[in-house]
């Protein structure tokens, strides 16, 4: 009601800005800004580079909402706040959400300055006891036990490809993002265990937003800037850090963006409506 009451723009695509990821803000004509610290009960990040404010505009010929920053779990925050947007965005009548983040390569396929499409990912605290959705289950909002076979809609992931396509954006694929809590980076040993069970990226969000948006039946579409290879020798003199991690992000800003308003552009909500998600 408070945002409502802000703005008259009703968007049906949200987009979920990464780490230094929010520079698609500054293309977004008429836009409204409401700081998150305004909105009742909304968490506020703590991350540099994360700044902390809903931007309504228009994105092509869509009105799109972008969150321009978010919290993580390492910051100390419950799941339940980590992932209270995306509640938020489906009371607004949200269908649509572009997650994007930064996140360090694992195995050979990735390269620094890559743009990876989520295929799927791997919920590696989730499988431990650590999910957004454990505890007391409201049907309301959705089903006690929730499926994830297809996390990421098909339809927006093809559609992804094939704009990188027509773009000749040729660093950009399909792969597998592990998610874990942070906001220690990996270890030598536990990238090399990343690698073996299936991960081409890993990374410190997402996958509890995603997880309470599919809960509420919004299609899900997740890309990852790959800011760092992941270290898996012993003894590097390597060292990932969060500045880099910016550098990278601030690099690649203009052809995420250009991407992300091309799939925009091509996102039809009417067929999405149809399918009843
Ligand atoms: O919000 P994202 O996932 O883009 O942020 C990544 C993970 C950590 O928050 C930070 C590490 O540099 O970037
Ligand atoms: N976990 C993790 N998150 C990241 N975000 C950006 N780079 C990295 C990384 O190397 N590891």
């Amino acid at each position: 009601d408070y945002i409502f009451s802000k703005t008259a723009q009703r968007p049906k695509i949200a987009i979920v800005c990464g780490s230094g990821l929010g520079g698609i803000t500054g293309i977004l004509k008429d836009p409204e800004l409401i700081s998150y610290k305004d909105i009742p009960n909304f968490p506020i990040s703590s991350v540099p580079g994360h700044a902390g404010k809903l931007v309504f505009g228009k994105l092509g010929n869509k009105d799109v909402v972008c969150m321009s920053g978010r919290v993580h779990a390492y910051e100390g925050q419950p799941l339940w706040k980590v992932t209270f947007a995306m509640r938020v965005f489906d009371s607004m009548g949200i269908k649509v959400v572009i997650l994007t983040n930064a996140a360090g390569g694992v195995g050979e396929k990735t390269k620094e300055g890559d743009l990876i499409i989520l295929k799927d990912h791997i919920n590696l605290p989730g499988l431990c006891g650590f999910n957004p959705l454990v505890g007391l289950n409201d049907e309301r909002f959705g089903a006690r036990f929730q499926e994830t076979t297809v996390c990421y809609d098909k339809e927006l992931r093809d559609i992804a490809l094939k704009m990188a396509k027509d773009c000749k954006m040729d660093f950009v694929c399909e792969g597998v993002y592990i998610y874990q809590v942070g906001p220690t980076f990996e270890s030598p040993s536990e990238v090399k265990f990343l690698k073996l069970i299936g991960g081409d990226m890993v990374g410190m969000s997402t996958v509890p937003e995603v997880v309470v948006a599919r809960h509420r039946g919004m299609r899900c579409l997740g890309i990852s800037l790959i800011t760092n290879k992941c270290i898996d020798v012993f003894d590097s003199n390597k060292k990932p850090n969060h500045e880099e991690v910016l550098e990278l992000s601030k690099q690649r800003s203009c052809e995420l963006q250009k991407l992300i308003s091309k799939i925009v552009d091509a996102i039809s909500l009417e067929q999405a409506s149809a399918c009843g998600i």
